[in-house]
């Protein structure tokens, strides 16, 4: 048996520590713990409740040690983009807001009024979206940022609090929009434009980077396994969900399915030419000197607030059950719409964005569940299209891993849609990513490429085929659809 590892992997909606070893030569991974994550207004913002979470690590810790593992190798990965401010005697100076908090809804307007898109997008290869570290720290309030001895993105910061040791991982630094392609570093002028010195940022580390031991101070307040040695994995949960998918052949692209639905493929050079620029698509950096050329989709994001609004009375798994004894695509809707980033009532979101297009309103939990389900598929497979036009060929296989992997018949519209073979699972692909860096970083596995073999040999992976279903001509009628919202929306008002 190898060593023992634990990946901390921290979504947006649950946060969990995995055990990971392999024998032979199959990867086993086995949950220790697992805890709601999310977010609460805080002195006017959203903010993450980073004691709590902090706290369940510490939880799932001694759950390790109670399982009689004494000697292990810890990784942490979680959501992108957000950051805890560090004053100079170590301490946070407030908590961390989440990237769902409305500050930054006018911020790239704001602070592109005087820097281009296009330098910032040719410098750094990165999607517009709103919440990025950019225009966070560009609305951030001045005095704190001057009080501001460390910037650490929130994984780094749990190494930090863990082990005292302060780092920026590279996969999710380059998530601010702040670090050159070329230089590989942070740029200067965008720096300089939100007030940010370079020193304010610890140094730039790749994923497979020691950390070292947890502090003996823990020790103290917790009854931790004997020896926990901290990896700086690819911290980006993405990034880690990436490293995890089991994807071979050459024309492959991946869904990372969770809260998000990140759509995209892997590259060796970053794509930053116009076509990209105009889609929006990203070149988040990932493991190993790859790039995560991906495009950002609302995801799952929207059905765990239906849950949520109908008093989580339905499990996931039950939606998913009730949405497949309704007709799919009753209407359309752009799932990308700024409008279900963080509403008041996504139910009604839904349903007032129906009523504005003149179509069928969804009622039940099913028809407000298969809504979603199949506008995703839709969304989806005009991606993928995109994808390949930018490409410049057609991809053949997608690989769906995350939660949303279990919704099959959202596997099986998006094979049908986009007419492409779609392999669902492993639904932990982040966690076990997470794992894979420390395996190789600690001479377990040699390469990425050999642990996507154990992954395909070690966890259940169902393939979908496209099958003659008579949806795949559904796709030219939602592209004209988004279309034409998307010229609505611009002129606003109702459409005809
Ligand atoms: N059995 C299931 N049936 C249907 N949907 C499921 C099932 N299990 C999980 N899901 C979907 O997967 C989602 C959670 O996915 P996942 O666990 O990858 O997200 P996360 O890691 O918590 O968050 P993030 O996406 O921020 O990493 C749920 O919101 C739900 O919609
Ligand atoms: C804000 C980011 O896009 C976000 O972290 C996304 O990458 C994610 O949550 C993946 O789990
Ligand atoms: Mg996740």
């Amino acid at each position: 048996m190898s060593k023992t590892y634990v990946a901390v992997d921290i979504g947006a909606s649950s946060g969990r520590l995995m055990l990971g070893y392999s024998t032979e030569g199959k990867l086993q991974l086995k949950e220790v713990h697992r805890f709601k994550n999310g977010f609460a207004k805080k002195e006017g913002y959203d903010c993450w409740d980073i004691d709590h979470i902090l706290q369940e690590i510490f939880t799932g810790l001694e759950k390790v040690k109670k399982l009689g593992f004494q000697d292990v190798v810890l990784g942490i990965d979680t959501c992108a983009v957000d950051y805890v401010l560090v004053g100079k005697d170590g301490q946070r100076l407030k908590d961390p807001v989440s990237y769902r908090d409305a500050r930054t809804k006018d911020s790239i307007a704001k602070l592109t009024s005087d820097l281009s898109k296009d330098y910032i997008y040719e410098k750094t290869g990165i999607q517009f979206l709103d919440f990025n570290t950019l225009y966070q720290l560009f609305e951030e309030d001045k005095d704190l940022l001057a009080k501001t001895d460390k910037i650490l993105m929130i994984p780094d910061y749990i190494g930090y609090v863990l082990t005292g040791k302060a780092v920026t991982e590279v996969t999710n630094a380059s998530t601010t929009q702040m670090l050159s392609l070329r230089e590989g570093l942070f740029d200067q002028h965008l720096l300089d434009k939100v007030n940010v010195t370079h020193d304010q940022f610890p140094k730039l580390v790749d994923p497979g980077t020691n950390l070292g031991a947890v502090s003996d101070q823990w020790y103290e307040k917790y009854d931790l396994p004997r020896k926990v040695n901290v990896i700086t994995v690819a911290t980006h949960d993405t990034a880690s969900a990436v490293v995890g998918t089991p994807a071979t052949g050459q024309r492959w692209a991946y869904l990372s399915s969770g809260t998000w639905s990140l759509i995209g493929t892997e590259l060796n050079v970053p794509e930053n030419g116009e076509k990209a620029f105009k889609h929006n698509y990203t070149n988040e950096w990932g493991a190993y000197g790859t790039y995560r050329f991906l495009k950002n989709i609302m995801g799952l994001w929207i059905i765990q607030n239906v849950k949520e609004e109908l008093d989580d009375d339905y499990s996931f798994a039950e939606l998913a059950e009730l949405a497949s004894h309704e007709e799919p695509f009753q209407q359309l809707i752009d799932v990308n719409d700024d409008r279900f980033q963080n509403p008041a009532n996504m139910i009604q979101e839904i349903q007032a964005y129906c009523q504005e297009t003149n179509q069928e309103i969804p009622q039940t939990p099913g028809e407000i569940a298969m809504a979603v389900y199949s506008n995703l598929s839709l969304y989806y497979a005009n991606e993928l299209a995109v994808l390949g036009d930018i490409l410049g060929y057609k991809i053949d296989d997608l690989n769906i891993v995350g939660g949303g992997s279990n919704v099959a018949l959202m596997n099986q519209l998006t094979a049908t849609i986009a007419g492409v073979n779609v392999y669902a699972g492993p639904s932990e692909a982040t966690a076990i990513g997470n794992i894979i860096v420390q395996m190789i970083a600690q001479g377990d596995i040699l390469n990425v490429y050999l642990a996507r073999r154990i992954i395909a040999d070690s966890f259940p992976i169902k393939k979908y085929t496209p099958g003659q279903e008579p949806f795949a001509a559904k796709l030219t009628e939602y592209q004209d659809f988004l279309k034409k919202t998307k010229e609505k929306t611009v002129e606003g008002g109702m459409l005809a």
